[in-house]
């Protein structure tokens, strides 16, 4: 046997990944030089499906880690500790590392790609955005001769897969989620994933990799789906969209106050339900599927596409990142870091601010039914240089009126001291939703 393979977890992805190291045959012939040599899990006595070599398990994580024999460490316990430690204890140990785990990346990369260069290893995360989807790996690779201009993804597949049923079902928001988790798409806490912070991970990550920059965690302005009622998802279809939860990355024209230096060009970062056309390729990606859609020059748009959670897909994408680097350790005696697998990015993108987003809007106000209502919403908005696209009176609610509009293209800080002013006004009940649209 080639390489052994030290497994921290198995889970949901641990188990994929060993079921594939275990049956290479018709797979890559790489594969047949891989050996599952310890496998790490918090309770040995716990009954499992697969069938490991003889003493492989244990619930010593930390010996694996650091075991002289072992060559690469593959972390699938998820979680930010132990996790981070076990990481770095392994590139301390001189190896190779290849995790799905986005929520460390996001936090700890720079102290992980530090320590990792300065060691000489390898730490390989295709399964950590888009779970079996090529993404990092093209961003990295096979798109590096592009200015990146836009990154788009719906990358949670929990969330996609609770609005797709939410929306051909009218199915009850707890009953999907308990789906979800029972499928193996969720995270262990489910509120990473319902409240929009695994997309917010996901999209910093695929930002860095885009924009050749770190980013800062913090900055990611991030919205999740708890809020989203079945009385949006059917009005929105009225007008034409459905409801997404996506993670958009994009560079902005706008250029810093300080210097106006096209260098310091700004990204603009987000998480949130938002309302898509119909019409767009991303509205037709529905269920645990994920898809990302990258604008850059000269590409154009590109679209990949596939399942975004799940053992198998995601443990394909852990597989592969685990051939990368045995490929690498075959042919070189003294790796050096591949320029294309490595990560050096030295400083931080710079962010920009909410309120200078361009974006249009739909909002649902539940109103009192007096007279003048709609102008004085109309006129509200017109003193902030919003521009309504469409005014409907969708209903009746006992003595309430419900109103939905739709903007033009405005900015978010206009469109927000807008909303601050309408909420304060006599006649509004409540502002029942507000969400951006594509
Ligand atoms: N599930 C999915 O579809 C996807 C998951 N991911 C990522 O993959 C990673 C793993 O997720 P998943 O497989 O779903 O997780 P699971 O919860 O299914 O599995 C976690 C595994 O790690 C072990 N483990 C957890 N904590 C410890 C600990 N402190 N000490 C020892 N062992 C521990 C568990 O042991 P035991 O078995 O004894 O409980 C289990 O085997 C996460 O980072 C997740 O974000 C990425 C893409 C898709
Ligand atoms: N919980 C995540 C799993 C993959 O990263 C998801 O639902 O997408
Ligand atoms: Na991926």
């Amino acid at each position: 046997m080639g390489f052994k393979i030290g497994l921290l977890g198995l889970g949901t992805v641990g188990a994929g990944t060993a079921e594939i190291l275990l049956s290479p045959d018709g797979r890559h012939p790489l594969l047949q030089e891989l050996e599952i040599y310890r496998v790490g899990v918090r309770d040995i006595s716990r009954p499992r499906s697969l069938q490991l070599p003889e003493n492989v398990l244990t619930s010593d994580l930390e010996a694996i880690a650091t075991d002289p024999e072992v060559d690469i460490v593959v972390e699938l316990i998820g979680g930010l500790e132990p996790a981070r430690s076990l990481i770095l204890q392994a590139i301390a140990s001189g190896k190779h590392v290849v995790t799905a785990n986005k929520a460390v990346i996001s936090r700890y990369g720079e102290e992980i790609f530090e320590a990792a260069n300065a060691k000489g290893v390898y730490i390989m995360l295709e399964a950590a955005v888009g779970g079996g989807i090529p993404v990092i790996q093209t961003l990295k690779q096979s798109l590096g001769a592009n200015r990146i201009q836009t990154v788009i993804g719906i990358v949670n597949g929990t969330t996609n897969y609770i609005l797709t049923r939410m929306q051909t079902e009218g199915a009850d928001f707890a009953e999907v989620l308990a789906d979800a988790q029972q499928l193996g798409y969720a995270e262990a806490d489910p509120a990473a994933d319902v409240d929009g912070l695994d997309a917010a991970d996901k999209i910093a990550i695929l930002a860095s990799l885009a924009f050749g920059g770190r980013i800062k965690l913090a900055d990611v302005y991030c919205e999740g789906i708890r809020q989203v009622t079945a009385s949006d998802i059917d009005y929105a279809d009225k007008l034409g969209f459905v409801i997404k939860l996506l993670a958009i990355a994009q560079k902005n024209c706008q250029t810093t106050e300080e210097n106006g230096d096209k260098e310091n060009e700004l990204i603009s970062i987000r998480v949130h339900p938002t309302c898509v056309s119909k019409t767009h390729p991303l509205a037709s990606v529905n269920g645990v599927y994920n898809a990302i859609l990258v604008e850059g020059e000269p590409i154009g748009q590109l679209m990949l596409y596939g399942r975004g959670a799940g053992a198998g897909p995601t443990a394909s994408a852990v597989v592969s990142d685990i051939m990368n680097i045995a490929a690498i350790l075959k042919t070189e005696t003294v790796p050096i870091p591949h320029p294309l697998l490595s990560c050096n990015h030295q400083h931080y993108c710079q962010i920009a601010k909410m309120e200078e987003l361009v974006t249009r809007f739909y909002a649902r106000f539940l109103t009192r039914d007096t007279p003048g209502v709609i102008g004085k919403l109309g006129t509200c908005f017109g003193n902030h240089k919003v521009s309504l696209q469409s005014v409907v009176q969708t209903g009746i609610h006992g003595d309430l009126v419900e109103i939905v509009v739709v903007s033009h293209d405005v900015k978010e800080g206009n469109f927000q001291q807008a909303i601050a002013e309408i909420r304060a006004m006599e006649s509004i009940h409540s502002i029942a939703s507000i969400l951006r649209v594509l």
